[in-house]
């Protein structure tokens, strides 16, 4: 498997770089994001970005600041596109912009027309970690992960591996898919419409099923975020499960913060000190 380099900026003292490839899971081309905090060839812990519905893996490169603390802490940061969107040609893919290549959800879909090539949540837990590892100076037993909004697949890959993950962090998640607009119509396209599958990309439903080592989630929510008020994030039923599991959760609702990548660089050095106290621990 070869990567194609698709651009490379210095920044923060390291390198931006993305690439592409061809993906086995998603059976299509693929582009990734990934920032190299320098050219020591030293094992760094690594951070993996999921980026919400509408995004690439430029939206979080370019906005989210992450490059300078991640370069203090020495972490590798991977920002994966959001959706398999090169050369699929599924019917509809680009009809709307909660569903196809707006919105993989990072699930295995099983339903026609997208089981061939929407498998975002392999790609992101098995794939893309083994070319990172063979191609980039990755430690694989540092590893942690964070997302936004649809990147709440953050919080259902550390869910569902437990001791995978070292830590796990989220911006304005969608908390609890099965039972929002947003997830009901994902799923029941993804997974069809026996709910109990859906059980599986849902971080609350995850979470009161939850036994594993001790997980620290950090969730940042803007008090002014539409997607909050209009019922598609639900945070308040991730928060009730992990307490009834005692898992630790920090979650700081921000008072005049929306739902962008403004709210969400003026937090990220926050998620890195929060990574860096486990991933170099
Ligand atoms: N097109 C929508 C807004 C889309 C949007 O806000 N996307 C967010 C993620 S929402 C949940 O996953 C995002 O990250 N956008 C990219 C960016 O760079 O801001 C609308 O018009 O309402």
């Amino acid at each position: 498997m070869t990567l194609k380099l698709v651009s490379s900026n210095k920044c923060a003292g390291g390198f931006q770089k993305v690439f592409e490839h061809d993906s086995s899971e998603l059976k299509c081309k693929m582009k990734f994001a990934v920032f190299l905090a320098s050219e020591e060839t030293d094992k760094c812990p690594v951070l993996y970005w999921l980026s919400g519905l509408t995004c690439t893996e430029q939206n979080f490169i370019t906005k989210a600041g992450s490059q300078i603390p991640a370069a203090e802490h020495g972490i590798i940061i991977i920002a994966p596109d959001t959706s398999p969107r090169r050369g699929c040609d599924i019917e509809g893919e680009d009809q709307s912009w909660d569903l196809g290549t707006g919105a993989g959800f990072y699930v295995d879909a099983t339903q026609e027309p997208w089981s061939t090539n929407y498998r975002m949540y392999s790609y992101v837990t098995q794939e893309l970690p083994k070319i990172i590892d063979a191609n980039f100076p990755s430690d694989p037993s540092r590893v942690s992960i964070s997302g936004h909004s649809g990147g709440h697949g953050a919080l259902v890959c550390a869910l569902r591996n437990p001791g995978k993950y070292k830590a796990v962090s989220a911006f304005a998640p969608i908390c609890n898919p099965t039972q929002c607009p947003w997830g009901q119509k994902a799923f029941s396209s993804y997974l069809g419409n026996d709910r109990s599958a859906w059980e599986a990309y849902d971080a609350t439903a995850l979470a009161a099923a939850y036994s594993g080592p001790p997980l620290d989630v950090l969730i940042d929510q803007g008090r002014e975020d539409q997607f909050l008020s209009a019922g598609q994030l639900l945070p308040d039923n991730l928060i009730a499960a992990c307490s009834q599991k005692n898992l630790p959760v920090v979650f700081r609702l921000h008072e005049g913060y929306d739902h962008s990548y403004y709210f969400i660089s003026s937090f990220m050095r926050d998620h890195m000190t929060h990574h860096a106290k486990f991933l170099t621990a």
